[in-house]
């Protein structure tokens, strides 16, 4: 049998283990050169940055610091916003690659992680992904939005009465101490159908080990433990050890759920969770979803949900704090809406335009999710513009990554007049659409939208209605605003003060 350096001519003449490392790593090396020219080549030369390691990968955006030719640090995509594209002067138009999900499908091996409870509809693609949208679309019904307005309403008057009682001032250090319990809530009620409240009086039902909220809270907030941590070491810290439990608990609440909600006589409620079983016995019993495919699907409705709506609230609420006379405008228009104070109505909701475009110039500036990752299913085509502002089509061959960097997009100056200006307004008259993108778009768009939405004007419209929100006294205000990668964009420490306004 020839030997390895028979096979390998050049490798014959070696003398010592350093000749050996030394040839290896320029194999390596030519071969890592030529497979770069090849990518290149393969994309039309487009111009942009070399790296050895993407932004858009867990380790390029979370871990390495900036290293010239290797990694671009951490929160890349967020930090430098449209810059690189100006550098380059180019950007791609995201038209063509969400409107066409199988030409530009999800690498779903990027989410495989999010498969603890059962297969889902944000880990699958093609037929699976379309029994999963189909039945899970139904259960983000009118009914549950209805929901969604009344349990925030009645869970941001439980922060009144229960947390700020009749304190003229509330000082709050950073305010998603105040977002991130918020929008846990509001999934528990309106997406389990389970109350929570801000007092701890949950009790711990027979045979378990937490309440339904600590399960809740713990899995919401240490996903990336369960993300970051192989199942043999879960065991090893109180941390982690902690977070195991609350996955089992929260497990067993689902099954349990599942048992009683499909059980006769069983009441008619409208949180996703019951409506979601309601759409899956209406389908063929072939099509159905199983007890883990539900428990799946339920389970990625919170992590889908809880962060993306805290940051962004946190985030809003920021703005408003640090531009009052924006503040002002949504407050006198919530004035108009409740000329009487008490409590909005999801009737309302469509008069208070103000509160959205808070929202959607919050989300253009700070959008929760920088890359939404596609790749290439076959050899095709990408129309982009250049700086001149002219359409180039480009190569894009079978296999290529391609991150939708929602930053870019928000900040480009050819769809956003003075992009880096906070200006609801903007959102008041007509915009590009297309050129915004914080919950994607085309079929595979945030199925949470409505819910986000939903959930924010009704806790915005109550909070304003009788706080003013400032931001507290600090030297450098504009930090309020700084933000870090996390599962989404992290916002720092916003400290914050709601004042009373009777
Ligand atoms: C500010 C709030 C939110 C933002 C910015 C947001 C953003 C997004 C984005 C960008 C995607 C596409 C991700 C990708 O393709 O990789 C997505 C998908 C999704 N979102 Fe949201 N989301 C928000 C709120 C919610 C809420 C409240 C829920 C559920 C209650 C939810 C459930 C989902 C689900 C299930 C998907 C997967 C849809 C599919 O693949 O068909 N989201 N979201």
């Amino acid at each position: 049998m020839s030997s390895l350096l028979e096979r390998l001519p050049f490798l014959t003449n070696i003398s010592s283990p350093y000749t050996l490392l030394f040839s290896v790593a320029g194999v390596l090396l030519c071969h890592g050169v030529v497979s770069v020219y090849r990518a290149k080549s393969g994309l039309g030369f487009l111009p942009g940055r070399t790296l050895l390691i993407s932004p858009a990968t867990v380790i390029g955006n979370f871990v390495l610091p900036r290293i010239r030719g290797i990694s671009t640090g951490r929160n890349f995509l967020f930090v430098n916003k449209y810059s690189e594209f100006e550098r380059f002067g180019a950007s791609a138009y995201r038209l063509e690659v969400t409107s066409s999900r199988a030409r530009f499908p999800k690498p779903t091996e990027l989410y495989a992680v999010l498969a603890f409870f059962g297969r889902n509809i944000v880990v699958s693609e093609g037929d699976e992904w379309k029994k999963y949208r189909k039945i899970s679309a139904p259960a983000f019904s009118e009914k549950n939005n209805k929901l969604v307005w009344d349990e925030t309403v009645s869970i941001v008057e439980g922060l009144f009465a229960d947390v700020w009682g009749d304190k003229k001032e509330i000082v709050v250090d950073h305010v998603v101490d105040i977002t991130l319990p918020l929008a846990l809530f509001v999934i528990g009620a309106a997406g389990f159908g389970q109350h929570m409240s801000w007092k701890d009086t949950e009790v711990c039902p027979e045979g378990h080990k937490l309440s339904f909220k600590q399960a809740l809270h713990h899995v919401a907030t240490d996903v990336f433990i369960k993300l970051a941590v192989p199942g043999w070491a879960m065991g090893l810290t109180d941390r982690t050890r902690q977070t195991r439990l609350a996955f089992d608990e929260l497990e067993t609440y689902i099954s349990e759920m599942i048992r009683e909600r499909t059980a006769d006589g069983a009441v008619e409620k409208n949180d996703l969770f019951s409506n979601l079983l309601a759409s899956n016995a209406s389908d063929s019993e072939k099509n159905a979803m199983t007890e883990q495919e539900l428990a799946g699907n339920v389970f990625i409705f919170l992590i889908a949900g809880h962060e993306t709506t805290a940051h962004t609230l946190a985030f809003a609420f920021a703005y408003l704090a640090l531009y009052p006379e924006e503040q002002e405008k949504v407050y006198q228009q919530i004035k108009t809406v409740l000329p009487n104070g008490g409590s909005p109505s999801y009737e309302d909701r469509t008069k208070l335009d103000r509160c959205i475009a808070a929202y959607y110039e919050t989300l253009r500036l700070v959008p929760p999710v920088t890359n939404v990752p596609k790749f290439s299913a076959e050899d095709t085509t990408l129309t982009i513009t250049n700086a001149q502002g002219e359409k180039v089509v480009i190569p894009v061959p079978k296999g290529t990554q391609i991150a939708l960097d929602t930053a870019g997009l928000h900040y480009n100056p050819l769809y956003w007049e003075d992009p880096h200006a906070y200006k609801p307004d903007r959102f008041l008259s007509d915009y590009n659409r297309d050129a915004f993108l914080p919950f994607s778009a085309g079929s595979r768009s945030c199925i949470g939208r409505r819910f986000f939405e939903v959930e924010g004007i009704s806790a915005l419209t109550l909070i304003l209605s009788k706080y003013k929100i400032s931001i507290k006294e600090e030297p450098q205000k504009e930090r309020v605003l700084n933000a870090r990668a996390g599962i989404t964009v992290t916002p720092i420490r916003v400290p914050l003060v709601f004042t009373r306004r009777d």
